[in-house]
C-alpha cells in the first residue's frame, strides 16, 4: 500500500469515522506507542519530559508516557487541561500505573527541560488553527531553546499542516513521528525543514478510508520499481525505444546534451538530438542532426516520428514555435524548460509530459513563485487542469499532478541544485516514454528514478554534483528501485532534504 498524504481536514474526516466505529481509542494506542518505541530507538538512555496539550496530540503523548514508564524509563510530564474525551482517559490511565501529570507552565518547563534527555512535543496537531493563543507561544519558545532533541508528535507544534510557508512561530523539531498519513508540510519547504527527518506510521485504520480522503500518495520504491520497463532477453535498439530530443541555441547548447544522456542512461534504444546549434556530444552514442533552421528541420522529418520527444532544453526563443509542431504530431511528448509557454495553454493532449520547475510553474499561472510555493500540491493540481496531460512540479520533492490525482516523489538531494538537472530528467522521461510506459507512469518512475541516482551521487559528490554525475548513476539507481531490499530507506539517508 502506499503512504498518503492527507491534510488537517482530511485527516479529522478519518478520526471521525475511527470515532464512529469506536476505534479511536485503539488508534490514540497506537501512535502513543509508536511514539514510546521512537524515543527509545533514538534517545533509549535519561529522563522523556513529555509535554501534552488539551487535544488528542496530547493524549499521544500521555499514551506514550505510559509506555515508557512501563518500560521502565524515567519520564516527567507536563500538562495543559484536558479537553478531549481521550486525553482525560489517557491522563486517568497514566495515574492509575503510578504518574502524575504536573500542570505544564512556562516556568516548570524551563526547569524541567534543563536536564531531560529528550522532549517529546505533543502540545498540538492537526488540530492547530493559527494563529497561536498563550500560553503556547511562550511554551513553544522555550522548547526551542532546549539542549536536548525534540520529537515532535505528528506535526510540529504551531505549524499549519497544509502549507510548506511555516510563518509564525513553530516548534523547530529534530524528529517528528506522523500519523496515518504525510502532511503536506512536513515535505515543503520551510515547514519541512522544521520536522527534522519524518517517520510515518501509518496505523492501522481500514485502507479504504485513508485512500478515499487522501490529497496524494507517495508511492514506495517497491511500488515505483515495479512500474520500469522489464525487457525480454531477445530485445534489439529498435525495441528499446528512439527518442528525440530538440533543444539546444548557442549559449545552451549543453541542455540538449544533458537531456540526450539522461535518455540514454535510462535506457533508450536511440537517441537522436536535433538542433540549430552545435551541440557537443558528450556521449559518442548520441546521434546528432544541426539544422540550418527550425523551418527546415519539420520539412526534413517529413513523416517520420519517434516513439518520444523532448523539446525545449536550451531551445531560446523559437521554443514555443517548435512546441506548437510537436505537440501537432500527438505522439509521447516531454515539454521542458523554454518550451513551457502560457501560450501553449490549450494545445496539450494526454500523452504530454510538461516538467517545469517553481519559477517556470509561476510563470504559466501568472503567479509570483513565493505564492506557489507555498502550496505546491494545489499548484501542481491547478497547473494540470489547465494544460492537460501529466505535470511534473519539480523540486525536492516534486509533485506528479495527473488526471486520477497526485502523486509525491521524495528523496533527491540537495547537491541536484545545480544547472542542468532538469535537463537530464527531460531525457529521462522521454526514454521511459519511448520504452512504452504511458505518462503517468513515466513521470513517476522517471522523477523516482532521477532523485535515487542523484542521492547515490550525492554520497560521491556532494553539494558538487553535476548533472553529468547524476546521469552516471542512473543505472544503479535502477537496480535498487528494482530490487528494494538492498536500497537505503530514503527516509532516513542522510541528505535527504528535510522530510523527504
Ligand atoms: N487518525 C489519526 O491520525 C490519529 C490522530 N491522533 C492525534 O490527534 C491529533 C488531532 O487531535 P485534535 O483534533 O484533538 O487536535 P490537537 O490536539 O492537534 O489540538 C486541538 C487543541 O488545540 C487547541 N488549539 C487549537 N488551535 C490553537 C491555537 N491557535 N492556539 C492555542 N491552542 C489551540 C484547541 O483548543 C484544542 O483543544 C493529531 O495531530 C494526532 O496527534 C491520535 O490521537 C490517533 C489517531
Ligand atoms: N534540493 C533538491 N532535492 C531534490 N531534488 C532536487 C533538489 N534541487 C533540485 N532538484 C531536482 O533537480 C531538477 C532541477 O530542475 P531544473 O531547475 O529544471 O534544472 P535545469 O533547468 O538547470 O536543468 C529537478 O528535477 C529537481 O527536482
Amino acid at each position: 500500500m502506499p503512504a498518503y498524504v492527507l491534510t488537517a481536514a482530511q485527516a479529522a474526516a478519518v478520526d471521525r469515522r475511527l470515532e464512529s466505529a469506536g476505534l479511536l481509542d485503539l488508534a490514540m494506542e497506537e501512535a502513543g506507542a509508536a511514539v514510546a518505541g521512537e524515543v527509545q530507538q533514538q534517545v533509549p538512555a535519561g529522563r522523556v519530559l513529555l509535554l501534552a496539550g488539551t487535544g488528542a496530540n496530547g493524549g499521544d503523548a500521555l499514551v506514550a508516557a505510559r509506555h515508557l514508564y512501563v518500560q521502565g524509563r524515567e519520564v516527567e510530564v507536563l500538562a495543559l487541561p484536558a479537553r478531549h474525551r481521550l486525553t482525560q482517559l489517557n491522563r486517568r490511565r497514566l495515574q492509575a500505573v503510578g504518574v502524575q501529570c504536573r500542570p505544564l507552565r512556562p516556568a516548570a518547563l524551563h526547569r524541567s527541560a534543563q536536564d531531560a534527555a529528550v522532549l517529546v512535543d505533543g502540545l498540538l496537531g492537526t488540530g492547530f488553527a493559527p494563529p497561536l493563543r498563550a500560553p503556547l507561544d511562550e511554551l513553544i519558545h522555550i522548547i526551542n531553546a532546549a539542549h536536548c532533541p525534540v520529537l515532535s508528535i505528528d506535526i510540529p507544534s504551531g505549524l499549519d499542516a497544509h502549507s510548506a510557508q511555516a510563518a509564525g512561530l513553530s516548534v523547530h523539531a529534530h524528529r517528528t513521528v506522523t500519523l496515518m498519513g504525510w502532511k503536506p508540510a512536513l515535505m515543503f519547504g520551510e515547514a519541512a525543514a522544521r520536522a527534522g527527518a519524518v517517520t510515518l506510521v501509518a496505523l492501522t485504520v481500514p485502507a479504504p478510508w485513508v485512500q478515499e480522503q487522501a490529497l496524494a500518495v507517495r508511492p514506495s520504491d517497491r511500488e515505483v520499481g515495479a512500474m520500469l520497463p522489464v525487457r525480454r532477453n531477445d530485445a534489439h535498439k529498435g525495441t528499446a525505444g528512439h527518442v528525440w530530443v530538440l533543444g539546444g541555441h548557442p549559449g545552451t547548447v549543453g541542455a540538449a546534451s544533458l537531456a540526450g544522456a539522461g535518455a540514454l542512461r535510462a535506457g533508450a534504444g536511440l537517441v537522436t538530438v536535433h538542433s540549430t546549434a552545435d551541440v557537443p556530444l558528450v556521449m559518442p552514442e548520441l546521434m546528432m542532426h544541426r539544422h540550418e533552421a527550425w523551418d527546415a528541420a519539420f520539412r526534413s522529418f517529413g513523416t517520420r516520428r519517434p516513439d518520444a520527444v523532448a523539446v525545449g532544453m536550451g531551445l531560446g526563443p523559437d521554443a514555443a514555435r517548435v512546441a506548437r509542431e510537436v505537440l501537432a504530431w500527438n505522439i509521447p511528448t516531454v515539454l521542458d524548460a523554454d518550451a513551457l509557454q502560457p501560450e501553449l495553454t490549450g494545445l496539450g493532449h494526454d500523452l504530454c509530459v510538461w516538467t517545469p520547475h517553481p519559477g517556470e510553474a509561476a510563470r504559466l499561472l501568472d503567479t509570483s513563485t513565493p505564492e506557489l510555493t507555498r502550496h505546491p500540491l494545489d499548484a501542481a493540481r491547478t497547473l494540470q487542469e489547465r494544460l492537460g496531460g501529466v505535470v511534473v512540479l519539480k523540486g525536492g520533492p516534486s509533485v506528479i499532478a495527473h488526471s486520477g490525482g497526485l502523486s509525491v516523489a521524495c528523496g533527491g538531494h540537495p547537491g541536484m541544485a545545480s544547472a542542468g538537472m532538469g535537463d537530464t530528467l527531460s531525457g529521462i522521461l522521454a526514454s521511459l516514454l519511448g520504452q512504452g510506459l504511458v505518462p503517468v507512469q513515466a513521470a513517476v518512475a522517471g522523477v523516482r528514478l532521477h532523485a535515487r541516482a542523484g542521492e547515490r551521487a550525492g554520497q560521491l559528490h556532494g553539494y558538487g554534483l553535476s548533472a553529468t554525475d547524476v546521469a552516471s548513476q542512473l543505472g544503479g539507481a535502477w537496480a535498487d528501485l528494482t530490487h528494494p531490499q538492498s536500497t537505503p530507506d530514503s527516509d532516513r539517508l542522510s541528505g535527504v532534504p528535510a522530510g523527504c
